[in-house]
């Protein structure tokens, strides 16, 4: 069953509430929530959450995810730590849009009474996460929260690392350098998504995987995520990772948040302008009815997930610098 249960699960198909594994036992938290239980936890396992789906239309890391499960039902992965899979927006994936009624990865806030599906789900994948953490709390907790980018980037696949006090354990950044990430953008303020939950809330080491471009199911060409794919499977066996020099991926930080605050609003560069596209000093890059124009200053910026059609309020774009690799875990 365990092969079958991305699919069953878009299917809205019943679906029992546990079983085995070839190395362990699964159960079912809910739609789209599911907990791997490893026969022998080993001595590296972490308690790991992975996510996918977040935005519906993002499908390679679904189906990312659906080749580490068949290697587990299968048995050619040995299933050594505590997993739970997340499918986070499943009325979106059915429609293969990015969100129904509003963007699901800014609702993951304790606290936040907003009435919607969307907003019933993140409290929902929040509680989950938390209970998790709660039974596992002998382990080092970990959240990867799997995407893929609205358009091209000179870097296709990147990390976003959520603000947080508590600094990245070094070997997260050798792991991701090794499972082919090619730039990290650190963000400079809570931004209340899932990856951001689990950092702040938990202390886990939680990143936002950007994993290519948005594609159909069947459109995507998973031969470049093999090493991400090997970085999952590590951490379901309980094994350490391969790793890598950091040194291996670029560095960017957040500079500025450009925000959507008008009706009116644009931004001056096409709309298939790549991430990481960088913008010479006092570029002219968005007008905006309420709070103006924005300019780049003194030091060129590179835009990531532009996107002008956002909701008022929203984040239209992340301007960011360059950074050298961290030291300790933290950047400079
Ligand atoms: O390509 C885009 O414009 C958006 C891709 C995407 O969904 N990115 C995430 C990043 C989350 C983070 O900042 O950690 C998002 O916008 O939710
Ligand atoms: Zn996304």
């Amino acid at each position: 069953m365990l092969g079958d249960w991305i699919d069953r699960s878009l299917a809205d198909q019943a679906l029992p509430a546990e079983g085995r594994l070839p190395f362990g036992r699964w159960r079912l938290h809910g739609p789209g929530i599911l907990e791997l239980a490893p026969e022998a936890p080993r001595a590296q396992a972490r308690a790991c959450v992975l996510s996918v789906g977040v935005h519906g239309n993002e499908t390679a890391p679904i189906e990312l995810l659906g080749e580490v499960l068949a290697g587990l039902d299968g048995g050619r992965v040995r299933l050594g730590a505590p997993l739970l899979l997340i499918l986070g927006n499943l009325p979106a994936i059915r429609r293969a849009e990015r969100f129904v009624e509003t963007n699901l990865n800014r609702l993951f806030q304790r606290g936040q009474e907003l009435a919607g599906d969307e907003p019933d789900r993140a409290r929902e994948l929040m509680a989950a996460v938390d209970a998790f953490f709660v039974r596992h709390a002998g382990l080092a907790p970990l959240h990867y929260d799997l995407h893929t980018a609205i358009r091209e980037s000179r870097y296709p696949r990147f990390a976003v690392s959520p603000f947080a006090d508590t600094p990245v354990a070094p070997e997260q950044w050798r792991w991701l350098a090794a499972a082919g990430i090619q730039a990290v953008l650190h963000q400079h303020r809570h931004s209340w998504t899932f990856s951001h939950y689990s950092r702040h809330y938990h202390g886990a080491q939680g990143f936002t995987l950007e994993l290519g471009r948005v594609a159909p199911f069947g459109g995507n060409d998973l031969a470049p995520l093999r090493p991400m794919r090997a970085l999952l499977e590590a951490l379901a066996e309980g094994r350490e990772p391969p790793g890598k020099a950091p040194e291996a991926m670029a560095f960017f930080r957040v500079e500025h948040e450009l925000m959507r605050q008008a009706e009116a609003f644009r931004l001056t560069f096409p709309d298939d302008t790549p991430n990481f596209t960088e913008f010479a000093p006092g570029t002219h890059l968005a007008r905006d009815a309420e709070a103006g124009d924005f300019h780049v200053g003194e030091a060129p910026l590179a835009v990531v997930f532009p996107n002008a059609g956002v909701e008022i309020g929203a984040r239209a774009a992340l301007l960011a610098r360059p950074c050298p690799p961290p030291k300790n875990g933290n950047p400079r």
